[in-house]
Formats: C-alpha cells, sequence, structure tokens
C-alpha cells in the first residue's frame, strides 16, 4: 500500500467549537507531508487524533491501515511523535531521558546511541538537558521520536522558536530522515520551512483545508511571478511578469531611459496563503 497516512472526514468538537471540520487527507509513504496554517488553525488537533491521543467526534483515520480509534495500540509502535511543547526532564541527563523510554518501547540499549548519533548529539549523553539550547532540546526530542525506528514520523512546529542555524540542522534532519524511507507530516506556521520540506502541502485555516498539492503547483495556481522595474528617479513599477501590460510598461520606460533596475519576484507561499484565507499569516500567527 502506497498511502501511509488516510483521513476520511474528519471533524473534531470541543463542545459546540468545531476545531477540524471534515479533513479529508491522503499521504504517501517516504514523503514529507505539511499542514500550514495558523495558531488556532486545527493542525495539534490533526495531529492528536493521528497519533491516537484524541478520537475524534466523526471522520476516520488511519496510519498503515490501522484505524486511528481501534487499532491505536497497534499504532503507538510504528510512530514517533515530537510535540512543541519539549516535555523532556531537565534534571536528568540525555542518556537517562532517552533510557526512561527507550524502556517503554523495549528497544535495545544501543539504540540510544545510535538515534543520538542520527542528531548528532552523540557527545552530549552525560549532560543534563537543563544545560542546552532550545535547539539542542529539539534535536533530543527528536532522538526520543526515533527510539523505535518509526514508520512514520509527527513533528508539530518542528522550527518553531530556533534560532537560523538550528532551524536548518533539524530541516536538514528531517529531509534526511525522507532519504531513510519514513514518512513524515509536519505542522508549521513558517512558509519557508513549509515551501522548502514539504512534498505536498496542505493549507489549513479554521479547521479546513483550503487546498492541496505540491508547493510548486500551489505557487503556480495560486501565485504570480512578479516584474519589478525601478526607475531613475526611484519609482518602482510592479507588474504580473510576462504579461502585456509588464512589457509595456518596460518599454515606455526605456524608450525614455527612465529604467534603472529591472528584476523579478517568484510567487510565494505567502501569495498562496492570502489568496486562498484573505489573511496574511505573519510569523507571530
Ligand atoms: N482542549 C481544547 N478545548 C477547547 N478548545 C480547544 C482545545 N484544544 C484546542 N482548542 C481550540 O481549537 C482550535 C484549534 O486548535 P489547535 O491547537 O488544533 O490549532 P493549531 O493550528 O495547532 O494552533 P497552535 O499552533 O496554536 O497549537 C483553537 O481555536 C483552539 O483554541
Amino acid at each position: 500500500m502506497d498511502k501511509e497516512i488516510v483521513t476520511e472526514n474528519l471533524s473534531k468538537k470541543y463542545g459546540n467549537f468545531e476545531a477540524v471540520k471534515n479533513v479529508s487527507l491522503s499521504i504517501k509513504k517516504g514523503t514529507i507531508f505539511g499542514l500550514l496554517g495558523p495558531n488556532g488553525a486545527g493542525k495539534s488537533t490533526t495531529i492528536k487524533i493521528l497519533t491516537c491521543q484524541l478520537p475524534p467526534t466523526s471522520g476516520t483515520a488511519y496510519i498503515g491501515g490501522l484505524n486511528t480509534v481501534s487499532d491505536a495500540v497497534k499504532i503507538k509502535k510504528k510512530i514517533g511523535v515530537v510535540f512543541e511543547s519539549q516535555n523532556l526532564y531537565e534534571e536528568l541527563s540525555v542518556y537517562e531521558n532517552l533510557n526512561f523510554f527507550r524502556r517503554l518501547y523495549n528497544s535495545p540499549k544501543k539504540r540510544i546511541s545510535e538515534v543520538l548519533k542520527a542528531v548528532g548529539m552523540e557527545r552530549y549523553q552525560k549532560d543534563k538537558v537543563k544545560t542546552f539550547s532550545k535547539g539542542m532540546k529539539q534535536k533530543i526530542m527528536i532522538s526520543r521520536a526515533l527510539l523505535n525506528d518509526p514508520e512514520v514520523l509527527f513533528l508539530d512546529e518542528p522550527g518553531s522558536g530556533l534560532d537560523p542555524r538550528s532551524a536548518r540542522e533539524i530541516r536538514q534532519m528531517i529531509l534526511d530522515l525522507k532519504e531513510q524511507g519514513k514518512t513524515i507530516l509536519i505542522t508549521t506556521h513558517n512558509m519557508e520551512e513549509a515551501d522548502f520540506l514539504c512534498d505536498y502541502l496542505a493549507i489549513i485555516h479554521k479547521g479546513s483545508i483550503r487546498d492541496m498539492d505540491t508547493p510548486t503547483n500551489l505557487k503556480k495556481r495560486y501565485g504570480e511571478d512578479v516584474l519589478i522595474i525601478k526607475t531613475v528617479k526611484g519609482d518602482i513599477y510592479e507588474s504580473p511578469l510576462n504579461t502585456k501590460t509588464s512589457s509595456d510598461i518596460y518599454e515606455k520606460l526605456s524608450e525614455n531611459n527612465q529604467v534603472s533596475f529591472v528584476h523579478s519576484k517568484e510567487a510565494t507561499i505567502e501569495d498562496v496563503f492570502i489568496k486562498l484565507t484573505g489573511e496574511k499569516l505573519t510569523d507571530e500567527s
């Protein structure tokens, strides 16, 4: 079966409030799928349902063909989860933290050094977690989620609040894990991260999926490449690239030697988000 995660009309209500509305997804094995949306869009709720921590109000979800409600025990053995809150034991060493979870999974002891090697943290085994930066803790969180050698990984906002270098390292780690054949679902409100990492991207807003496709196709469909012309006087003209309007503007300005510089701006996932939701997705949202 080449679909690892499938949901059919998944919905979740908290009281009368519908946090997730009719979400239907189908995620291919060995790919990175992103749920992009602002705070409160329903991303964490969707992950909680998929990782068997919360039953849906209606609809169904399957991981590797197993039902998230009736096959929860089996599913938990084959998934790894990293939530946004870093719930490590601060007073314990890296080794002690991982050993605690290793025992829960019944994984061999040597797995601890394997997962630490995978995230480049092997030499910190004896150090207490409380001495670490947020980026280092995130690596330990990922290594912990790898202890049971999961087929599917769920990463809730993996790059959130990290310094640029750690964020880059974590992104590379996620790509490496995909290379090893893992299926990865990430949630993010970071558009660059979504564009860079995801094979397939769903825009989620107020609980509903607005559209999903590869980032390239989404940009083609909803975004617009733009031609930017700056004149010698400092005026700036922007117009959709490769259109009559843009070539007319360019010709007119260049006839009068008015052009100072010209460059083009490619469509971004931000353009896609604005088109689909009518809102801007800021880093704080
Ligand atoms: N246990 C709960 N009870 C009531 N409402 C909740 C509960 N958990 C989440 N919600 C609400 O459901 C909506 C979706 O929340 P969710 O955490 O899934 O969004 P999110 O996209 O993951 O955002 P964030 O990044 O802030 O976690 C929000 O409006 C939130 O306030």
